[in-house]
């Protein structure tokens, strides 16, 4: 990637990631506070209708009463004293009365003094409720009141009662409605009747409408429902209240974010200069996982595989900096490491044992470097090894160019050196091809080895491999063999060596030679004892 194209990414990265968490969180505490307020708004709505029900009730009981009791002379002295008696026992009733031809004709607060015209009723309910919804009486004239008339028993309310809540917030409208009468039957600020219809079938609805969070919630027992409508600018600086907390953890959020992103950013893009780095600083290691002779279980070498420790104490594996090496011109140089640290970890055991072989990855570069013969023998003279110790390991990538490809495997091999192709049937090498190459081993790559057996597609293509080997005259080493059965089945088709996690896990050269010692003493007990 360019240079300004990777900046001009860095700062959209930048941007997308700063800006993102800060509008996740604005999101939020809008959320946060629309929640809220519809909570609150609800809650004042279903109060109102609490207390709207509780009037009905008591007006309802309190003229029920009455009936029962006087019914033929309504406006008796013992009546108007039971008026009297219900009005005290309620806590929603201001006063009772009686109303003939829309004049009430006694009450419990003027007793049978006054005759007071009332109007016609505004409307009246399907229970047969007249309700007149502003009346206005001489001994109380600075204030409205409800009537509820039921056959003739009428039950007068304050207005403000219902709606006598949240005093300290005055811009809260709030509205008990008829679902049977478009006009608020009681209402505190500016409320809209088309708000019923947003109901629908429902229990209660919330909405925002006209600069308000509006709830409506119905009554179970009336044909009526509670409104609230609380204004947006409460909202707004709820909003900005949560805001304030949620922004500054979406700005630490994001910045996190951004740092995170550059730090793996910085760390991807000059992760070519840490391998030059850990090369000059020797950072490299080696592992060798042991190779067996299927038929014995004997092992017969190892392969070694490195490993980068990084200045932190990560290792990190072959197959994320191989490749980083070999594009950036430093496998050469990485091989020339593996040789010497080879010399040096089996010196002593390949002295004592000239017939154990060690394979070592040779990657294309060295193949074509041109000095690879010259390296090798300063490794062996390095070892006191001969060259059969060593089995060099060539993918077919590195085969490529037939002509050095020939030229190189002839030479090597006049110099005794060992020569393996490597995850063979993974690369594109003929058949026909091959067979012009002088080579010793074919190593048969994990990927069909882990088929064997599962009647995969790839599971029959073992064993073309185990064919074309034969035909070649080659030996094998079947590499990722990890059960008993994978074993059995590549020594009963005539493969001769095996790797993998059911022989041997890749260690230090120390270990391998302790697992090794073991062996041989395992089974001179064996002999012994057999003997
Ligand atoms: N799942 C499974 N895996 C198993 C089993 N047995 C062995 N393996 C893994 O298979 C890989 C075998 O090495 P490879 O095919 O040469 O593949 C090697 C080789 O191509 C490359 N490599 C390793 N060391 C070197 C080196 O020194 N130079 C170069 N040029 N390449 C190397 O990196 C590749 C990966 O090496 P590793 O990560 O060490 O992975 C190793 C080994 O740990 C098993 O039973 N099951």
């Amino acid at each position: 990637m360019k240079k300004t194209a990777a900046v001009f990414l860095t700062l959209l990265l930048a941007i997308a990631g700063i800006g993102l968490p800060i509008w996740l969180a604005i999101e939020e505490s809008e959320r946060q506070a629309y929640k809220a307020e519809s909570v609150r708004a609800l809650g004042f709505a279903s109060d109102i209708l609490v207390r709207a029900d509780e009037t009905g009730r008591q007006a309802r009981g309190g003229v029920d009463r009455l009936k029962a009791l006087h019914a033929d002379n309504p406006c008796s002295p013992a009546a108007i004293d039971l008026m009297r008696e219900i009005d005290l026992g309620s806590s929603y009733l201001q006063a009772i009365g009686y109303i003939e031809r829309n004049q009430m004709l006694c009450s419990s607060i003027a007793g049978q003094s006054r005759v007071l015209d009332l109007g016609p009723p505004d409307y009246t309910t399907s229970a047969g409720a007249a309700v007149r919804r502003q009346v206005r009486f001489p001994f109380a004239a600075q204030n409205s009141f409800i009537v509820l008339e039921f056959d003739s028993f009428a039950a007068i309310i304050h207005q403000r009662l219902i709606v006598d809540m949240a005093n300290s917030e005055p811009d809260i409208a709030l509205a008990v409605l008829s679902l049977e009468d478009p006009a608020p039957i009681i209402v505190r600020g500016k409320v809209k009747p088309e708000w019923l219809r947003r109901l629908g079938r429902e229990r209660q609805v919330v909405f925002v409408d006209n600069g308000s969070v509006v709830a409506v919630v119905r009554s179970q027992r009336f044909l009526t429902a509670g409104v609230a409508a609380v204004p947006i600018s409460y909202l707004e600086s709820r909003s900005e209240a949560v805001a304030r907390r949620l922004v500054p953890a979406g700005l630490v959020a994001g910045v996190m974010l951004v740092a995170a992103i550059m730090l793996l950013g910085r760390q991807q893009m000059s992760l070519p200069n840490a391998v030059k780095m850990g090369l000059r600083r020797k950072e490299f290691f080696l592992e060798y996982q042991p190779v067996v002779e299927l038929a014995t279980g004997r092992c017969v070498g190892v392969e070694a595989l490195v490993r980068w420790r990084r200045p932190t104490g990560e290792v990190v594996m072959p197959d994320l900096f191989v490749a980083i090496a070999e594009d950036n011109g430093m496998i050469v140089r990485l091989t020339g490491q593996v040789l010497e640290m080879v010399a040096h970890d089996t010196r002593h055991w390949l002295a004592a044992h000239p017939d154990f072989h060690v394979g070592i990855n040779v990657a294309p570069a060295d193949f074509y470097a041109g000095n690879l013969l010259l390296r090798l023998q300063e490794t062996l003279e390095a070892m006191g090894a001969a060259p059969g110790n060593l089995i060099l390991e060539v993918t077919e990538r590195g085969l490529m160019d037939p002509v050095v490809a020939r030229e190189n495997t002839a030479n090597l091999r006049r110099h005794g050196f060992a020569l393996a192709i490597d995850d063979f049937g993974t690369g594109y090498s003929s058949l026909s091809y091959l067979e012009t190459l002088e080579l010793d081993y074919l190593k048969i790559d994990r990927s069909f080895i882990e088929a064997i057996g599962t009647g995969a597609p790839t599971s029959q293509v073992v064993q073309h491999i185990i064919r074309i080997a034969k035909d070649l005259g080659l030996r094998m080493i079947a590499e990722g063999v990890e059960s008993q059965a994978q074993a059995d089945f590549l020594r009963k088709h005539g493969v001769q060596f095996g790797q993998g996690w059911l022989f041997g896990r890749p260690v230090s050269f120390g270990e391998v030679v302790r697992q090794m010692e073991a062996a041989e003493l395992a089974e001179a007990a064996l002999v012994r004892a057999a003997g």
